[in-house]
């Protein structure tokens, strides 16, 4: 059973089918102080977040059990992503489920800021019918400067040109052929701020967006520019929002999230050209049930069938392309455990070559499992998916990853290559079309092997009768072959054979291996599947 501790609030019909499901004990319990939530994360496998938990580094250490942080919503700010990675958990988010929601709320601010509908309101509210102080403005003709042009920024620009406004759009990701297709004009943060009658901003809250509004780029937008702050708080710089509101040169701002939340500025309470709502953007019924919706199912899916859709600080890949990357995410694994063992060293370099087919593919994960592999064989346990690269970095190694154009062959290959100064092991490996993996290079030895649990690794030189010899004595001491492949470079040169067997080989075997002439090193080598750790034996003559 996998516990689940869901700290801020979220719709329970969106996490029906996580309290429904018999694998999972779902405990909702919000308002939680740091040092509570601290105190009993040890228990829970998963946790659910909104906005309002931080998940502290401190947080995270304590949560022994934890696989999974699953934010329901878009930003992950409130997250120590670093501290989760380093613990080798997931965090996942919910991205699409509030992007309409936060659409429409942008729209709304835009509009009531343009209209000043809840001054207006306000007004009324106090008995008074007042229609000199709250003349608008249109949107009609206006520029709209959108700065972040993902999925928010997108769908806010194309509806801002049903109000006939022109886009003026910023965004590092966005191409020119996004841009003419959508009807908008790709321009630089100054033309933004040289020409915009509206500003709004839509990126994450990163080290480069932090302030990216600030006193200096406030002086150079048009005076009476209207800005508009629906992502995150400390996008745009407070304080120097509040001067420019005051001093007149901005018009007016619309905010619903703030650098401290609940808000403390009072400026922005009580001017009468800023409007603010408590980050509410995400909050309709829609959204919320979207989100918990989404990040319910991710959850089961994670624990269930290892299927990881958003993760923050994991390849990303599709159902489909997962289940295309299978064979070689298996074969990877275990082409990795097999060249640590026949290295023997600490490696100071890992290289990783993909050919043919395989260019074509989304690499990161096998990346990935490939060095997990090979780490795992010394760190264990400690290692995964989603630490590792990070373990790499801790350990002092570099690795590089290089696409060939050439197949190398095959219809696919991946290469393997660990060094430690100048010397090098190297395994060569593809996935048959309908015939799964086979590793068909080691060291240079040209082989077709099809990898399994217990394998020997002999070396020897190119004799008449060696096979022979070495298959009698496996026969007489009980060790069953199930395949036994030989590579030579050149005719009675240096050659290598590697057979799998049934079961793990004695020492005493591996000391008669040994006796025989011109055999010069036998290993027992054992590739395991993830719960079970590396082990091998070995011996030299
Ligand atoms: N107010 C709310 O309740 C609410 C609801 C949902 C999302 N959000 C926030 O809205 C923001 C956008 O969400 P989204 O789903 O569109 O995210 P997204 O990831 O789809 O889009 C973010 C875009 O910002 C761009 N970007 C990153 N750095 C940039 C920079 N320096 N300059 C310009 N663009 C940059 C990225 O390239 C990306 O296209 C996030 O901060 C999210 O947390 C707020
Ligand atoms: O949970 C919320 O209500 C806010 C969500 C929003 O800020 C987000 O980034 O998705």
């Amino acid at each position: 059973m996998y516990k689940v501790l869901v700290s801020d609030p979220i719709s329970d019909t969106g996490i029906q089918a996580l309290t429904d499901h018999p694998d999972f004990l779902v405990e909702k319990q919000t308002n939680l102080t740091p040092d509570q939530l601290k105190s009993i994360i040890g228990e829970y496998d998963a946790l659910i977040v909104r906005s309002q938990t931080t998940v502290t580094a401190e947080i995270i250490q304590a949560a022994d059990r934890l696989k999974v942080i699953a934010r329901a919503g878009v930003g992950v700010d409130n997250i120590d992503i670093q501290a989760a990675t380093r613990k080798g958990v997931i965090v996942v988010n919910a991205p699409n489920g509030n992007t309409i929601a936060a659409t429409e709320h942008t729209l709304a601010m835009m509009l009531s800021l343009a209209r000043q509908i809840p001054h207006a309101y306000i007004s009324m509210t106090e008995g008074k019918w007042d229609r000199k102080t709250f003349k608008g403005v249109e949107l009609f003709e206006k520029t709209l400067g959108v700065i972040g042009t993902g999925r928010i920024g997108t769908e806010v620009a194309k509806r801002a040109k049903s109000f006939e406004m022109n886009i003026l759009a910023y965004d590092p990701y966005l191409t020119e052929e996004k841009a003419q297709k959508l009807g908008f004009t790709k321009a630089s943060l100054d033309e933004i701020a040289e020409q915009a009658d509206f500003i709004t901003v839509h990126t994450p809250l990163t080290k480069e967006t932090k302030g990216l509004i600030d006193a200096n780029y406030l002086s150079k937008t048009k005076p009476g520019v209207r800005i508009v702050n629906c992502a995150r708080g400390g996008i745009i710089d407070e304080a120097a929002l509040a001067e420019a509101v005051k001093s007149g040169h901005v018009a007016g701002a619309a905010l619903d999230v703030f650098e401290h939340e609940p808000l403390d500025n009072e400026t922005f309470r009580h001017h009468p050209n800023i409007i603010v709502t408590p980050h509410l953007g995400a909050s309709t019924a829609e959204a919320q049930e979207k989100v918990a919706q989404s990040v319910s199912e991710e959850i089961i899916d994670i624990f269930t069938s290892q299927n990881i859709q958003h993760a923050i600080n994991v390849p990303r890949m599709s159902a489909e392309v997962q289940q295309k990357m299978k064979p070689y995410l298996e074969l990877g694994d275990q082409i990795a455990q097999l060249v640590i063992q026949l290295f023997k060293k600490a490696p100071d370099k890992i290289t990783v070559d993909y050919y043919g087919d395989l260019i074509e593919e989304d690499t990161g994960l096998l990346t990935r499992t490939l060095i997990k592999g090979i780490l795992s064989y010394h760190l264990s346990d400690s290692v995964n998916i989603i630490n590792v690269l990070q373990l790499l970095k801790e350990q002092g190694l570099t690795y590089t990853v290089q696409k060939n154009a050439s197949r190398h062959g095959f219809a696919n290959y991946m290469s393997l290559t660990l060094h430690h100064g100048s010397e090098t092991a190297t395994i060569g490996a593809t996935v048959l079309n309908g015939f799964g993996g086979r590793i068909v290079n080691i060291n240079d030895y040209r082989i077709d092997l099809i990898p399994e649990r217990y394998m020997l690794s002999i070396r020897h030189f190119d004799v008449p009768g060696m096979i022979g010899r070495v298959g009698s004595i496996l026969g007489e001491n009980g060790v069953n072959i199930g395949n036994m492949q030989v590579g030579r470079k050149a005719v009675g040169g240096e050659a290598i054979m590697m057979l799998t067997v049934d079961k793990p080989v004695d020492n005493q075997v591996i000391d008669k291996l040994l006796t025989l002439p011109d055999l010069e090193h036998v290993q027992l080598v054992e590739i395991k599947d993830d719960e079970t750790s590396n082990h091998t034996e070995e011996a030299v003559h």
